[in-house]
């Protein structure tokens, strides 16, 4: 049998994202990846300085061969290894989606094509690339409903939210996929089932790069800005890293240049963007130890358990706070509870002979002594709230997990739960350590000692 870590049987101690060490082992010698390889170079691919490994605490990744220096051109992928919605316009499938009507959207032509390429397995002219895309996905489109409402409320929503965004596109399209019939000799509706659509959602969801191209017109009037690129998305994300990453019009290859650099055999990272851990686990179906970017979101019903009765001008103040944007994104983060959320609850906690001051707490002015202390109480009783919430969630998963035996990839949903839930109590520990040192407030206080963070 072959060893796990590879043909050596030795494990490389490499540094992951978060600066840790972790282990990797070469895969680049396993048969998939060799074909890769071979079909890349046929298309004119030539890099050397990168090899499929498996990262203890990423999982499968690129392994820098060299060292790269900052500045220096990580991949380059030629124009002939992408698929783009004009490779398959080009297709067998073009002449049906120009026909369609309505106009079929960017993402729901790539998913069509996935499918189709899947489907035709060894007469697929991608079917290295195929074979080495994952077969399931940890996105919560593909949990069970159990463990989706182990979610914090807000993701909750858009978990269940992606999941009936995935069914709604299914049953829309099983027309246009019924038109597609002439194509294959088998059932459509046995190639383009649900599940089906959910893996190529998924794909597309997960490991398109950004390219611009000039509008299909044929296509939906939606932003075509996706492409899939082999080999390429083999790369994982790590926020403390610096890239750029566009088509190279004159060269006609997708570039990515390294702007921090990466030593031989660490992990060659790119950075999806500024990402949240919420909303990592929602679209890419992980969450980062140490995110930088992470927060832990307030909604409107853990504020108002904790707001007194008896105020008439509340429902005023939530209209002024709807009406300024001041309802979305109130989060605590690592350096404690954001300017937003702060300035939220002083407009809230404005006493009735202050109400006519709402404006200036908009705009960040000092009301009172009293409206400080109130506000500051009541961001206090809210982190409490969520550290208590936070603690009994983490507990159900427990409970849950010893009363029931998980399948392999449900255990996995979990685990991502439990790790999120983990970060998130280890940001409110930080802000209730924040607000509990935090000096009384004061006109001064309120200018120069909090930590509260503004949010951009
Ligand atoms: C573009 S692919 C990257 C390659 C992927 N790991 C693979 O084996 O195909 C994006 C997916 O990789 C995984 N991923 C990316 N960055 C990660 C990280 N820092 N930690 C854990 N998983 C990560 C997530 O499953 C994500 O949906």
């Amino acid at each position: 049998m072959k060893s796990k870590w590879g043909r050596t049987g030795r494990k490389r101690k490499r540094k992951g994202p978060s600066g840790t060490k972790s282990y990797a082992a070469n895969r680049s010698h396993e048969w998939q990846y060799i074909q890769l390889q071979r079909w890349l170079k046929g298309r004119g691919f030539q890099g050397r300085h990168l090899r499929a490994a498996e990262f203890a605490d990423t999982g499968r990744g690129l392994m820098a061969t060299r060292d790269l220096k900052p500045g220096e051109l990580i991949i380059a992928l030629p124009e002939t290894c992408l698929i783009t919605t004009e490779t398959v316009l080009q297709s067998y499938l073009g002449k049906y989606i120009r026909l369609w009507r309505p106009h079929v959207s960017p993402l729901l032509a790539l998913c069509t094509f996935l499918i189709a390429e899947r489907f035709a397995g060894d007469c697929s002219q991608w079917k290295p690339y195929l074979d080495v895309i994952p077969s399931t996905y940890s996105c919560p489109v593909y949990w069970e409903l159990e463990i989706i409402h182990l979610l914090p409320a807000p993701l909750r929503k858009k978990a269940l939210e992606q999941k009936t965004e995935v069914q709604e596109l299914h049953t829309e399209s099983l027309a246009f996929f019924s038109s597609l019939q002439p194509l294959f000799c088998d059932n459509v509706a046995d190639i383009y089932t649900y599940d089906a659509l959910r893996w190529a959602w998924c794909t597309v969801n997960t490991r398109t790069v950004y390219m611009k191209h000039t509008q299909q017109d044929r296509l939906l009037a939606q932003q075509d800005v996706c492409a899939l690129a082999p080999y390429l998305d083999l790369l994982n994300h790590s926020p403390e890293v610096q890239v750029e990453a566009e088509f190279s019009k004159d060269r006609r290859c997708y570039e990515i240049r390294t702007n921090s650099g990466c030593r031989k055999h660490d992990q060659a990272f790119i950075c999806y963007g500024p990402h949240d851990n919420q909303r990592l686990l929602l679209e890419y179906g992980f969450v980062a130890a140490n995110n930088p970017h992470r927060s832990v979101y307030v909604t409107k019903d853990a504020i108002l358990a904790h707001l007194s009765p008896g105020d008439k001008q509340m429902p005023k103040k939530w209209a002024l706070l709807k009406e300024h944007d001041f309802l979305v994104n109130l989060t605590f983060g690592i350096e404690g509870p954001s300017w937003k959320l702060l300035t939220a609850l002083k407009l809230l906690c404005l006493r009735p002979e202050e109400f006519t001051s709402w404006k200036k707490v908009i705009l960040g002015s000092f009301i009172s002594d009293a409206n400080e202390q109130d506000s500051r109480e009541l961001v206090r009783k809210i982190c409490f709230h969520l550290l208590d919430e936070t603690s009994c969630a983490l507990k159900e998963i427990s409970l849950v997990r010893s009363k029931k035996i998980f399948d392999a990839d449900a255990a996995v949903h979990l685990a991502l739960v439990e790790s999120l839930r983990l970060e998130e109590k280890k940001i409110l520990h930080i802000s209730a350590n924040l607000l509990q040192n935090e000096p009384s407030a004061g006109p001064t206080g309120a200018a120069g000692s909090c930590s509260f963070t503004e949010q951009k």
